[in-house]
């Protein structure tokens, strides 16, 4: 497997690299940023394990030599949020970005797994299928929003309920978009089941869904989550390579346009929604199958899915007209 990583230099491409270079799946791992790759690849390079690696700046068809014959591409570039800021805030610049590297994919590597960090993740992922779909290379089942981070801290937060010595033994889906009403945890259908107190569940579910401000505020103006985030995105990459190489029974919830899935187009009606993060079956090309568990959420989780596909439209909508209406030159900054 070759895997890139494009935004490697940055706060999520830093660790998230660091953990793909050790990774058994991965036999050659490239890196790509705007800055600083070469000392992160030399940095990296003196571990001994199998994956070789490259780094590119963009100079000397550098994206072209980073991506050519990647099997699987992450993306974690563009700006992070700093206090007050909304993920939605990040579009104006980051929604570029991310037309530029999946232009790239488009044209150097178009059979690869693509894995979407970059925010606002709602808008991004529908931008990157609006490129491939220009490019003509649009694979709706090797395009995914990474939610990871999303079921991570719900698996996190809700240990402090269930007692359980190793949270992520309790697998929790995490449906919907990414960020803040839009991220629906399904308690409900934890697994094994979980019980959680009445008083408590609301709370509960307000911290995964603003778990990342939690970290922003934190933070206090240096970033957003990074090391949280990497080893979200390094657990989501390395199930894609392990479903891809054959192992069967990975499912992940993730952020995926549904018509192009089989059992999405269902969601996609119920929800209105063509995007949506949701429960998918990985196979040995990607996304073989959505889970439908919409129809299993309580009466409280209805409510939150409905103020979820409110808010989620506008995001989606805005990302498709980036692509086909493209913003003038001024506005595009
Ligand atoms: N999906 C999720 O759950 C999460 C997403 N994020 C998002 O991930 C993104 C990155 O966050 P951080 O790593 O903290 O930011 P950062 O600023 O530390 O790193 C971003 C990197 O992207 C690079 N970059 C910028 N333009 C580029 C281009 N055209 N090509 C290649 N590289 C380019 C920068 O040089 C920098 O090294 C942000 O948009 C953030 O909101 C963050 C946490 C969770
Ligand atoms: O909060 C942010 O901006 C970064 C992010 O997506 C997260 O931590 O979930």
């Amino acid at each position: 497997m070759k895997a890139v990583v494009a935004g490697a230099s940055g706060g999520i491409g830093q660790p998230l690299s660091l953990l793909l270079k050790a990774c058994k799946e991965v036999d050659h791992l490239s890196l790509y940023d705007v800055v600083n790759t070469p000392g992160v690849t030399a940095d990296l390079s003196h571990i001994s394990s199998v994956a070789k690696i490259e780094g590119y700046l963009p100079a000397d068809d550098g994206m072209k030599k980073a991506f050519t014959g990647a099997d699987i591409v992450v993306i974690p570039a563009g700006i992070p949020r700093k206090p007050g800021m909304t993920r939605d805030d990040l579009f104006k610049i980051n929604a570029g970005i991310v037309q530029g590297l999946i232009q790239g994919v488009a044209d150097y590597c178009p059979n690869a797994y693509v894995l979407v960090i970059s925010n606002p993740v709602n808008s991004t992922v529908p931008i990157a299928a609006e490129v491939l779909t220009k490019a003509g290379k649009f694979n709706p089942k090797k395009l995914f929003g990474v939610t990871t981070l999303d079921v991570v801290r719900a698996e996190t937060f809700v240990q402090s309920i269930t007692g359980a010595r190793d949270p992520a033994e309790t697998v929790i889906p995490v449906i919907g978009g990414h960020s803040g009403e839009t991220i629906v945890p399904l308690f409900s259908q934890a697994k094994p089941a979980v019980k959680i107190p009445e008083d408590k569940l609301e709370e509960l579910t307000k911290r995964v869904q603003f778990g990342g401000d939690e970290v922003v505020k934190a933070k206090d103006g240096a970033g957003s989550a990074t090391l949280s985030m990497a080893y979200a995105g390094y657990r989501f990459a390395e199930r894609v390579m392990q479903a891809a190489k054959g192992k069967t029974g990975i499912v992940e919830p993730t952020f995926v346009y549904l018509p192009g899935i089989e059992g999405g187009d269902a969601i996609a009606k119920e929800t209105g929604c063509d995007y949506f993060s949701v429960p998918v079956e990985l196979g040995t090309d990607g996304a073989k199958k959505a889970v439908n568990i919409l129809g299993s959420a309580n009466a409280y989780e209805k409510k939150l899915i409905e103020k979820c596909v409110e808010d989620l439209k506008g995001n989606i909508a805005k990302g498709v007209e980036f692509v086909k209406n493209p913003p003038k030159k001024e506005e595009k900054k």
